[in-house]
């Protein structure tokens, strides 16, 4: 049983010889082929019968994928267990060939009720409808006196998600224009709470889902997704889902999740979007006991083994999909920085939870700075939280403070990261994990500063950023030192404090604490949406708002300015572009109302300015593949021309 992906598993699992051939996956594509599912042949053969506790048999694969090359109406995969089967690759039918209930069951051919009377009779669509014709406006109208009528979040989010399997743009067209109200349904929060139950909530898949047994079929099940040449992918293997931990497979809401953010706030088609789960067990007890896990019902593969399935992966996206931008979302820190490091230079890839959520805070940091009556040079930052985005935070802030000319040196000095065992420092005592050691301090004379009090207490810092993941840690002592430190320098200065975990149950504090212990003062961003509130003094009332550092102000962005630029690879200058832009794109109610980021309505056409920004910054860089004719033409007219460019390519449905 050693050797068995389910060897740690009860009765409940099927033995391989209990699986049918014709059970096995089918996969392909016609090379005209525009859409999914339809008109599949199952035809499988397994050729390797060989024993189902053995371990892969690689000559079987290598045969397989032989005869695969000799016979293209054939391929190859694995199936659960890592045995190899042949099959027949999937027929498709396009949009123009499809008729009748074809057109009303694929969520991206179905326009709902927006079908004209013409399109009705062309379409083999009359009788198939009600009567009414309506526009996307009144269809959202009946969504959303839906949606609000449900009781609870995950009641709305799968309200929402049966929309978007049943009628893509109306899912869009509602999330566009609803953003504040919809996001934190579709994102964060909920979707944290949505991981957390995925394997009881599931009702159909949603994403590419790709195992170790698996591992000599990438490639395939690659192919398997039904849209074509996706432009965009997500992929996690779950191990640390937003501030939740390792979640295993039921982590696939994340990729999900930010694809949708993909197309709502950067408008990349969702066709071209392709979510991806990396099943590698999971060290989640829960999960493993749950006899509902859609999961492969194993402990978590060690590291180094991950690494080569990870090369695989990474290898098979590149030669499937050269065109595709991949973006590593919520793994644990040690993957995420090595896989980062790893891939940067030979693939076109971004680590959201690094760069995106570095970039965002520096975006915010700009912003929070100017209002704070602290000087740049007199800021010093206590970071709560040393993982892949404390780092990713701090190291993106240190790069501000370098092209601003500081030396390197200097800009860490302004940096004190604690962890769970207190102030990162060189002479600890404990081995510190490699990202860390950048910023571990040596100007402690041998003292350790064991917590977050004692930390503020010897640092006396302006700004202090929380990503621990753990809710409460700016406790009312905390939040009062920073505030009193802050004081300290001069009247009218504020303190900035970004309590930045997912989901809103992970946040370090609230924002109602924050205003109330610092008396108003504060320059507050979080990760998950706060709202704001207002309190009557006197004969005012002042209403405080909360602004949101999240990652979504700068990830579509990013994404969308690297595919159209058509990078061959995305650098810290795009990075550290898309956060110089995005604190740049308020506007003068922002600004006059004290905000750091745009309003979460106007993420749309801050991802805009961030992707036109990103995309020069990829042609500076020399890594964007467009002709310079192009940019030439573009530079005559100003970012006129280049926004004009953005806006032509992005999806808005309409109808
Ligand atoms: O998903 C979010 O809201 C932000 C993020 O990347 C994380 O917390 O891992
Ligand atoms: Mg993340």
């Amino acid at each position: 049983m050693a050797a068995y992906a389910y060897s740690t598993s009860s009765s409940d699992i099927p033995t391989p010889r209990s699986i049918s051939p014709s059970a096995s996956v089918i996969s392909g594509r016609s090379s005209q082929s525009s859409i999914s599912n339809k008109r599949m042949s199952i035809s499988s053969r397994r050729i390797s019968a060989s024993n189902p506790m053995s371990s892969v048999d690689i000559s079987a694969i290598e045969e397989a994928m032989k005869m695969a090359t000799l016979d293209t109406h054939r391929g190859y995969a694995q199936n659960h267990y890592g045995q190899v089967q042949q099959y027949a690759k999937t027929e498709y039918i396009s949009q123009n060939q499809a008729a009748g209930y074809q057109i009303l069951r694929e969520p991206l051919w179905n326009k709902g009720l927006s079908f004209t009377p013409e399109q009705r009779v062309a379409r083999n669509l009359t009788g198939l409808l009600p009567h009414v014709m309506e526009n996307l406006d009144k269809q959202c109208e009946r969504a959303l006196r839906m949606i609000r009528s449900r009781q609870t979040n995950i009641d709305r989010y799968l309200y929402l998600s049966t929309i978007k399997d049943q009628n893509v743009d109306l899912f869009y067209r509602l999330l566009i224009d609803n953003a504040k109200e919809m996001m934190p349904l579709v994102y964060t929060p909920t979707i944290g709470d949505v991981c957390l139950q995925y394997s009881t909530l599931y009702t159909r898949p949603e994403a590419l889902y790709i195992s170790i047994k698996q591992r000599k079929s990438i490639k395939t099940i690659l192919q398997n997704w039904p849209y074509p040449n996706p432009e965009i992918c997500v992929v996690t293997d779950g191990s640390r889902i937003l501030g939740l931990g390792d979640l295993g497979v039921n982590g696939v809401g994340i990729p999900i999740g930010k694809l949708a953010l993909y197309t709502a706030a950067a408008g990349i088609h969702p066709e071209k979007t392709l979510p991806i789960v990396l099943d590698c067990g999971t060290a989640n007890e829960t999960n493993l006991k749950d006899p509902l896990y859609l999961g492969m019902r194993s402990k978590r593969i060690p590291v180094e083994e991950q690494q080569e399935f990870m090369d695989e992966f990474m290898e098979a996206a590149r030669e499937v999909y050269p065109e595709m931008v991949v973006q590593f979302e919520d793994f644990e820190s040690e993957k995420a920085f090595n896989y980062l490091d790893r891939y940067r230079h030979t693939h076109k890839c971004f680590n959201d939870d690094i760069q995106g959520t570095g970039a965002v805070v520096l975006a915010g940091y700009i912003g929070a700075v100017n209002l704070s009556g602290v000087p740049l040079e007199e800021q010093r930052l206590v970071f709560m939280g040393a993982g892949s985005a404390g780092v990713g935070v701090a190291k993106q802030l240190v790069e501000y403070y370098t092209k601003r000319g500081l030396s390197e040196a200097a800009a860490r000095d302004k940096f004190w990261l604690v962890d769970t065992k207190g102030l990162v420092t060189k002479d600890r005592g404990d081995k510190l994990a490699d990202h860390k050691k950048y910023f571990a301090r040596t100007d402690n004379n041998g003292h350790q500063f064991r917590t977050l009090e004692e930390v503020i207490e010897y640092v006396k810092p302006s700004a202090l950023v929380g990503l621990t993941a753990t809710f409460g840690v700016f406790t009312e002592s905390v939040v009062r030192a920073l505030k009193a430190s802050v004081d300290a320098g001069g009247l009218g200065r504020r303190p900035i404090l970004f309590p930045l975990s997912n989901p809103l149950t992970k946040a370090e504090c609230t924002f109602e604490q924050a205003v109330q212990w610092t008396e108003g003062t504060v320059l507050f961003a979080s990760g998950s949406p706060f709202s704001s509130f207002s309190v009557k003094t006197g004969d005012h009332i002042v209403t405080h708002h909360p602004n949101q550092g999240n990652n979504v102000y700068v990830f579509p962005g990013i994404g969308l300015g690297a595919i159209l630029s058509k990078a061959s690879k995305v650098t810290d200058n795009m990075i550290y572009t898309s956060a110089a832009s995005l604190a740049a794109s308020l506007n003068a109610d922002e600004i006059h109302k004290g905000l750091i980021y745009p309003r979460i309505e106007r993420v749309r056409e801050a991802s805009i300015i961030v992707a036109r920004e990103v995309m020069k910054a990829a042609r500076l860089d020399g890594v964007s593949t467009l002709p310079e004719e192009q940019w030439i033409e573009w530079e005559e007219w100003g970012d006129v021309a280049l926004t004009k460019y953005i806006k032509e390519r992005i999806y808005d449905p309409v109808i």
